[in-house]
């Protein structure tokens, strides 16, 4: 669903072709002396409802087993916390992010695609889609937009995504990374540099802002 919203906004054939960059050269215009600035934005858990559309599955596919409610999720991953329930609900969580349309079905997240598109008209600001592959290829690489294993290479001004710990070969990335909230982070301590993005609704334009020459 959420590929399809993104879909309609950019036209789904350049959609493996990076059409963030292309639109957002298109739409903005380079200043003579302001440096242009490159937000990443995460997909799952972000732009798409992993979350709530992995429960939603998950309960129509094993409606006799116990799972954990959005409120009670902790920890960035839902398989250790299913395998923390039972050892054998690890491989079961497994078996529904893995399955086709799993993530071309997603729903958007309140106010992500919209937030994005906005971006994308700003002068001077280039967006792009920065998400992670599951490792079993069969479906999610052709249901995502740009995928790496690894964010820390990809270079940028903001990175907005809902993982905590955002590691890789790149000691230091390039970008700062504003923590977006979600239900298996919301109760963390992050240290106080880190900023975070509690929703769509919250200011990600000063955000961006502040990261402008
Ligand atoms: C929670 C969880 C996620 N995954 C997969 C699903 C996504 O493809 C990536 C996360 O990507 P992001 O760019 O960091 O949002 O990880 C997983 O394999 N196991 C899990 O428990
Ligand atoms: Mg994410």
């Amino acid at each position: 669903m959420l590929l399809s919203c993104t879909a309609r906004l950019l036209g789904r054939g350049t959609l493996l072709r990076n059409p963030f960059k292309r639109m957002s050269v298109r739409m903005s215009s380079y200043s003579a002396s302001g440096k242009r600035l490159r937000v990443l934005v995460d997909m799952d858990g972000v732009l798409a409802d992993f979350e709530g559309g992995f429960l939603k599955k998950y309960r129509a596919r094993y409606p006799d087993e116990p799972y954990i409610t959005l409120e009670d999720r902790r920890g960035f991953w839902v398989s250790t916390q299913y395998g923390r329930l039972r050892s054998d609900l690890c491989e079961k969580a497994i078996s529904i992010w893995e399955s086709k349309d799993f993530f071309i079905e997603l729903q958007p997240l309140p106010g992500g695609v919209e937030a994005v598109k906005e971006m994308a008209k700003m002068d001077n600001t280039d967006v792009f889609i920065c998400t992670s592959p599951i490792k079993h290829y069969k479906h999610c690489p052709y249901e995502k937009v740009i995928l790496t294993r690894d964010k820390t290479l990809i270079s940028g001004d903001i990175l907005i995504d809902d993982k905590p710990d955002i590691l890789g070969v790149e000691a230091e990335p390039t970008w700062e990374h504003i923590l977006f909230t979600a239900c298996h982070n919301k109760h963390l301590s992050v240290s106080p540099a880190q900023r975070r993005l509690l929703s769509w609704s919250d200011d990600w334009r000063a955000m961006l802002d502040s990261k402008r020459q």
